[in-house]
C-alpha cells in the first residue's frame, strides 16, 4: 500500500489535494478552543494548504506523510528558507512554523510527540483500509495527550460502492474506532458529491482518559 501512494504522488493522482483550505476547517476549528501556540498534529498530511491554515492561525504544524513527493512539493509552493534534518527513520523538513516529517505514520512515537496539543485528519483515516484503521485510531490516540482536541474529516461513498481509497467509513465505525479514548460530537454531514456520491462527515474529538489508555 505504501509503494501504491508514493506511485500515486509520482504520477500526480492527487485527485484528494484541493486547492483552497477546506471550508470544514474554517468553518469548525475556531470553536474547537485550542489555545493559539498548540502544536497541530495533521497526519497523512499530502501537501495539504490546511497545514498552511493553521499555521496562520498561530499553530505550529507536524505535518506527517509518507511521500517525499508531496512534501517537496509543499515545500516548493510555499515561501521562506527550508532546514532539514533526519530523526530516526524520518527526514523532517521545515519551512517557517510547519514541520514535515517524511515516513510511515506508524513509525511516529510519543517521544516525537511530545509537544503536541491538538490534531487535524482530513482524509488520513479514510485513505486506510479497514484493517489499517484500528491500528490508526490507537496509534492516533498514544501521540495525543488527554483533553487535547482535534477534527476529523470521513468520508462515506455512496451506498453498495465498496471501492477505495478513500473508503467509506460510516458514523458508526467512527464511533467504534475513536470512542475508547475520545468524546467525539457529530457536527456536520455535507451533500453528497455530484458524480461520484462521496459524502464527508465532520467531527470534534477530545482525547480523554491517561495516556495510553
Ligand atoms: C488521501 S491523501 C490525504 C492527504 C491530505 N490529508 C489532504 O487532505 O490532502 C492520504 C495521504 O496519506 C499518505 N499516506 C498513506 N499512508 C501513510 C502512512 N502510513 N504514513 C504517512 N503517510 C501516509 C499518502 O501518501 C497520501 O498523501
Amino acid at each position: 500500500m505504501n509503494d501504491e501512494w508514493q506511485r500515486r504522488w509520482r504520477e500526480g493522482r492527487i485527485g484528494f489535494h484541493r486547492d483552497a483550505e477546506h471550508p470544514a476547517l474554517v468553518r469548525h476549528w475556531p470553536a474547537l478552543g485550542v489555545t493559539p501556540g498548540t502544536k497541530v498534529l495533521v497526519p497523512l498530511c499530502g501537501k495539504s494548504l490546511d497545514m498552511r491554515w493553521l499555521a496562520r492561525h498561530d499553530h505550529p504544524v507536524l505535518g506527517i506523510e509518507l511521500a517525499e513527493e508531496a512534501i517537496e512539493q509543499f515545500l516548493a509552493e510555499g515561501v521562506g528558507e527550508v532546514s532539514r534534518y533526519h530523526h530516526d527513520s524520518f527526514a523532517v523538513s521545515r519551512q517557517g512554523s510547519i514541520e514535515l516529517w517524511c515516513g510511515d505514520f506508524f513509525h511516529f512515537h510519543i517521544e516525537e510527540a511530545a509537544e503536541i496539543g491538538a490534531f487535524y485528519d482530513r482524509a488520513a483515516l479514510i485513505a486506510l483500509p479497514e484493517a489499517t484503521r484500528q491500528r490508526y485510531a490507537f496509534h492516533l490516540a498514544q501521540l495525543i495527550p488527554p483533553g487535547s482536541r482535534g477534527l476529523l474529516i470521513g468520508l462515506t461513498r455512496a451506498p453498495g460502492d465498496e471501492g477505495g481509497p478513500p473508503y467509506s467509513v460510516g458514523a458508526e465505525e467512527i464511533r467504534a474506532l475513536f470512542e475508547p479514548n475520545f468524546e467525539l460530537v457529530h457536527l456536520e454531514d455535507g451533500a453528497p458529491e455530484p458524480g461520484s456520491g462521496f459524502r464527508e462527515s465532520v467531527w470534534a474529538l477530545t482525547r480523554r482518559g491517561p495516556r495510553g489508555d
